[in-house]
């Protein structure tokens, strides 16, 4: 099982315990018979065996997202948020944060393409700046001279 377990408890007494169980993506795949089904949700993974039959949306959608990320299907639907309050009960655990890096550098090339040009964010107001500065000591020189 590669599961990681992480705990920050704060002591005996004091608080809610926080542990948080991790799950590696390959491991969330394999729930995907209709004995058991887990799926992930926004980097959280959830057991919703149970919610299969309770589905307003019916158990088909679901049974097609076994074992895999279903955020974006769960998001078209537009789900309400009596629906997003309802998955708290079968939440489980979240992905894996190495399972989440390589969901991003995979799937998402607009984070690389917004790396390499984000030194246009700085180097044009600088730039602008250094402009308006010669500007301003351009227009006192002249005002000076006449
Ligand atoms: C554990 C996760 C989910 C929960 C707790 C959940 C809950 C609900 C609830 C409460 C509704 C009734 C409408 C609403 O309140 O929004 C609903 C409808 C629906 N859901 Fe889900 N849902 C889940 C996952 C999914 C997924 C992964 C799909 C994938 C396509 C899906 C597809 C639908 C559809 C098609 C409807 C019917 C919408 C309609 O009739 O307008 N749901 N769901």
């Amino acid at each position: 099982m590669a599961t990681v377990e992480a705990s920050s408890s704060e002591g005996k007494g004091q608080g809610v315990e926080t542990s948080v169980t991790y799950y590696r993506l390959e491991e969330v795949a394999k729930r995907n018979s209709s004995k058991e089904i887990w799926l992930v949700i926004h980097g959280r993974v959830y057991d919703i065996t149970r919610f299969l039959e309770e589905h307003p949306g019916g158990e088909e959608v679901l049974l097609e997202q076994a074992g895999a990320d279903a955020s974006e299907s769960f998001e078209d639907v537009g789900h309400s948020s009596d629906a997003r309050e309802m998955l708290k009960q079968y939440y489980v655990g979240d992905v894996h944060p190495c399972d989440l890096k390589t969901e991003n550098s995979g799937k998402d090339t607009t984070k690389n393409n917004g790396c390499t040009s984000c030194w246009s964010y700085w180097v044009f107001p600088i730039l602008g700046a250094i402009f308006l500065g010669f500007l301003y000591r351009y227009y006192m020189a002249e005002s000076r001279s006449s």
